[in-house]
């Protein structure tokens, strides 16, 4: 084959690929309008049962035209889960129009090549309007930003499949007047980045922030002496491996990229599923539209008896309330004091939900609602 027939059928490609985007956006636009639909009929955004219907019939129409089922199954899943989210977006947008603004000043630790970047992009690519990024030090910074009205969100790690909760970010939210108004889980990829053209046995030194450190500590362990140092952001990490010879940073390919760094090895994290989970803090609270799958996150702190935690809990299973989370941290200057941090799929707006925060009261020494607001975490429907 010539390299111009090689050429012909690359632009076929190209063609064929801009057609699809195309498609992509309508059958977007067309979503929205179905929307419009479920808003007049109070209906719920997601219809699991017409997605069902929907990527049976791709598959085995796909199948007919060679195409494999588990391939269809993941191209379609990701389109629907767009089409899905976008339309949850669109709606809260709706819901609440004195609070979402056409311009979105985003506090976020970091700078350019951060992961909380690459979250806060995620977060917005749903939520049209101009992005001000604001780099902040540290996580106190984000949440001053925003109570003192400098930003409108705040962008917080909150837990990791690999390492964890987050600590820090837990006790923050303690004090800090903010209240969660949504969340974003991003995959996180972490690779050696390092001046171009170094081997990796060629390094001395290894920047990271200490998340990254303890996500990749397997792979780090095993370098044997090499020197570890620890920085604010993985921007700065970024810039320290740019400025010193024979070290690297780790960081996601892209973020290495942006610098001027190259990738001198994937998949360092110690578990190969490694996604982070982010939530956006504001200064007022939002209404969550009932018709979209919504979190509530709570500060508790129980009683000091027998079986109040126990108690406490009981009272949301007796409500039909599903806690997906519950996380206990000790009260800055109370020694073996704990408060208890839950997460639970419900809207404070239904009554189920208002009765059993009443309930609480009585187990608990205090309670405080942290926000309510639209979940991301969207489970794929199964067809095989
Ligand atoms: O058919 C609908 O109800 C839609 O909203 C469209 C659509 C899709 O994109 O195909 C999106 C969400 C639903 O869960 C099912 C299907």
């Amino acid at each position: 084959m010539t390299e111009n027939t090689l050429n012909a059928l690359r632009s076929d490609i190209n063609e064929i690929d801009s057609e699809l985007l195309i498609l992509l956006a309508k059958r977007r636009r067309i979503s929205f309008s179905v929307l419009e639909y479920k808003i007049a009929n109070q209906k719920p955004v997601r219809d699991e049962h017409r997605e069902q219907i929907l990527l049976e019939k791709l598959i085995s129409y796909g199948k007919s035209l060679g195409l494999d089922a588990f391939y269809i199954n993941n191209v379609f899943q990701t389109i629907l889960e767009d089409s899905v989210l976008n339309q949850q977006a669109l709606l809260q947008k709706n819901l609440n129009p004195d609070t979402v603004s056409d311009t979105h000043r985003v506090a976020y630790l970091g700078g350019p090549g951060s992961y909380s970047q690459l979250a806060c992009h995620k977060y917005f690519s749903r939520r049209p309007g101009k992005l001000v990024e604001m780099g902040c030090q540290n996580f106190e910074q984000i949440t001053e930003q925003v109570e003192k009205g400098q930003a409108d969100y705040g962008l917080l790690p909150i837990e990791n499949t690999s390492s964890g909760s987050i600590n820090e970010v837990f006790d923050l939210l303690q004090h800090a007047q903010v209240s969660i108004i949504g969340e974003v889980t991003h995959t996180v990829e972490h690779c050696l980045l390092a001046n171009p053209d170094t081997q990796l046995k060629e390094i001395q030194k290894i920047f990271a922030h200490p998340q990254p450190f303890a996500q990749c500590s397997k792979f780090v362990q095993g370098l044997g002496d090499v020197l570890h140092e620890t920085c604010d952001s993985t921007s700065s990490a970024l810039q320290s491996a740019l400025n010193t010879p024979n070290s690297a940073a780790i960081g996601s390919a892209q973020a290495g990229k942006d610098v001027g760094l190259e990738v001198i090895k994937t998949a360092l994290a110690n578990q190969t599923e490694n996604h982070s989970r982010f939530i956006v803090v504001a200064r007022k609270a939002m209404q969550v539209s009932n018709q979209i799958p919504t979190k509530t996150s709570l500060i508790m702190a129980t009683k000091q008896q027998v079986g109040s935690l126990a108690d406490a809990l009981m009272v949301f299973k007796q409500h039909s309330i599903n806690m997906v989370k519950l996380e206990s941290r000790p009260v800055p200057g109370n020694p073996w004091e704990e408060v208890f941090y839950v997460d639970l799929i419900a809207n404070i707006a239904m009554p189920n939900v208002q009765n059993a925060l009443e309930e609480l009261k009585d187990h608990t020494q205090y309670v405080r609602i942290l926000g309510c607001y639209q979940s991301e975490s969207m489970q794929a429907v199964d067809v095989f």
